[in-house]
């Protein structure tokens, strides 16, 4: 049993929910809950998660103990531990030590999802670190000693992985040269959504034949270039629940 640093900061959550499986990358399908943050240092152009990013709704984002996220996910997962998956905005800017130690206390393992812009010491902590630095599309600047502090900030057991977003030809040669200076990580790389839901518009659908025909010109392009260590895989949940929030 480790030991908890109860700490009195509190955590912006802008949903707890789950059970549900892990939609993209390393862990596609497996069972978890979802703790998502609200906040980024980020904004990316086509960000599908801006209810969880942009300041205006900061109003939405509880302020919550580790206690507290803790009893939540708990009650969601009736109690069984399971894989706890900590997305955002940019969980990496919040105090997660406490809640990460309480729930390894009680058998829960531990997932983050970050765009490896900020390194926090319990990273150290994590089960796996998935790692997604955005491509040129974003529009988003990259810091490569940032994201060096990252990868040196996770544990001896962490399981570091990277995902990549790729919406066109240029993501995609970005992609390549990116993931030459990390052979050893596992990678997968994870068509754009150009058209997720919008905060304002909810209700908007994607089309998935569009997403399938992204999907197939990635595949195509893998395939081509014989990039045997690249793994190809959609958002699963987009594919099941198409632009729905909470799944
Ligand atoms: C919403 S972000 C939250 C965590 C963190 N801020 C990050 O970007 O890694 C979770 C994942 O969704 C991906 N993502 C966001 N919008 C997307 C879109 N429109 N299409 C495909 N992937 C998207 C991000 O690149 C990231 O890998
Ligand atoms: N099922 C499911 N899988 C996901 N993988 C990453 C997600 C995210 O928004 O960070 C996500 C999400 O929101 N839902
Ligand atoms: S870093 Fe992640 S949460 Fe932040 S804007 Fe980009 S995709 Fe959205
Ligand atoms: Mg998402």
């Amino acid at each position: 049993m480790s030991q908890i640093i109860i700490s009195d900061q509190s955590i912006a959550i802008s949903e707890i929910f789950g059970p549900t499986i892990q939609g993209e990358g390393a862990l596609v399908g497996v069972p978890t809950v979802f703790v998502r943050t609200g906040g980024c240092d980020f904004r990316c152009s086509w960000c599908d998660t801006l209810y969880a990013v942009e300041p205006r709704f900061k109003a939405d984002w509880a302020p919550m103990s580790a206690a507290a996220v803790m009893a939540e996910v708990q009650r969601l997962s009736g109690g069984q531990p399971l894989l706890v998956t900590l997305s955002g905005g940019n969980p990496a800017l919040q105090p997660l030590s406490e809640l990460i130690t309480r729930g390894q206390d009680q058998g829960y393992t531990f997932a983050i999802e970050t765009q490896g812009s900020k390194a926090q010491p319990w990273f150290a902590l994590l089960d796996h670190l998935t790692l997604s630095p955005k491509p040129p599309s974003a529009k988003m600047s990259f810091n490569a000693a940032r994201f060096a502090d990252c990868l040196e900030a996770a544990g001896p057991h962490t399981q570091v992985s990277l995902k990549l977003v790729i919406a066109d030809e240029a993501d995609y040669q970005w992609a390549r040269e990116f993931a030459a200076d990390y052979p050893g990580l596992p990678l997968t790389l994870q068509p754009c959504n150009p058209a997720p839901a919008m905060p304002e518009q909810p209700e908007l659908e994607t089309d998935l034949a569009d997403l399938n025909a992204r999907l197939r010109w990635l595949v195509d392009k893998v395939t081509a270039d014989r990039w045997f260590n690249a793994r190809v895989l959609p958002q699963l949940h987009v594919l099941i629940w198409n632009n729905e929030r909470g799944v």
